[in-house]
C-alpha cells in the first residue's frame, strides 16, 4: 500500500474543509465537505448536496468521488470528510460507494474529538464487491 505523507493528509483535510462553503444544504443545516486524493496525489473536493425531495440529496464523499471519476480519475489513496458541527463519519452508502474503489482507500474524518484514520475496510467489512458478482 502506497505511503501517505502526514502533510498530503492535512492538506486532504484543509480541502474538505475549505469547500465547505459551497454546501448546499438547506434542509438539515448540516454542511460537509470531503475532498480524496488521487494515486497521483491530485486532491479533488466535493460538498454535501440537498434536495426538497429529500432522498434525492447527495453526500459529500459520493460528490467529491463524483467529481473525480468525472475528471478521469479511478484510483484513489484517500479520502477526508469534515463538518464544522462537528463528529462526522461517513454513511453507510457512502461506505459502500467507496469501498468500489479498493479496501485500502484511507479515510479521515473526526470523532470524538479525534482526528481518526482508518481503511475504508475497517468501516465497511464484507462489502459487496465485483468479486461475488463474478463468482
Ligand atoms: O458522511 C456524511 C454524513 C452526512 N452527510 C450529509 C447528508 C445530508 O445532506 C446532511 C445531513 O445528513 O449531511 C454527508 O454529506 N456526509
Ligand atoms: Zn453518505
Amino acid at each position: 500500500m502506497p505511503q501517505i505523507d502526514d502533510t498530503q493528509l492535512m492538506q486532504l483535510m484543509d480541502a474538505a474543509k475549505a469547500s465547505i462553503r459551497h454546501a448546499y444544504m438547506p434542509y438539515s443545516n448540516y454542511p460537509v465537505g470531503a475532498a480524496v486524493l488521487t494515486a497521483d496525489n491530485r486532491i479533488i473536493a466535493g460538498v454535501n448536496i440537498e434536495n426538497a425531495a429529500y432522498p434525492a440529496g447527495m453526500c459529500a464523499e459520493r460528490v467529491a468521488l463524483g467529481n473525480a471519476i468525472s475528471q478521469g480519475y479511478t484510483q484513489f489513496k484517500a479520502i477526508a470528510v469534515f463538518s464544522p458541527k462537528g463528529e462526522i463519519s461517513p454513511c453507510g452508502v457512502c461506505r459502500q460507494f467507496i469501498s468500489e474503489f479498493g479496501p485500502d482507500i484511507q479515510i479521515l474524518f473526526h470523532w470524538q474529538g479525534q482526528l481518526q484514520q482508518m481503511p475504508i475496510k475497517d468501516l465497511l467489512p464484507f462489502s459487496f464487491s465485483q468479486t461475488q458478482l463474478n463468482a
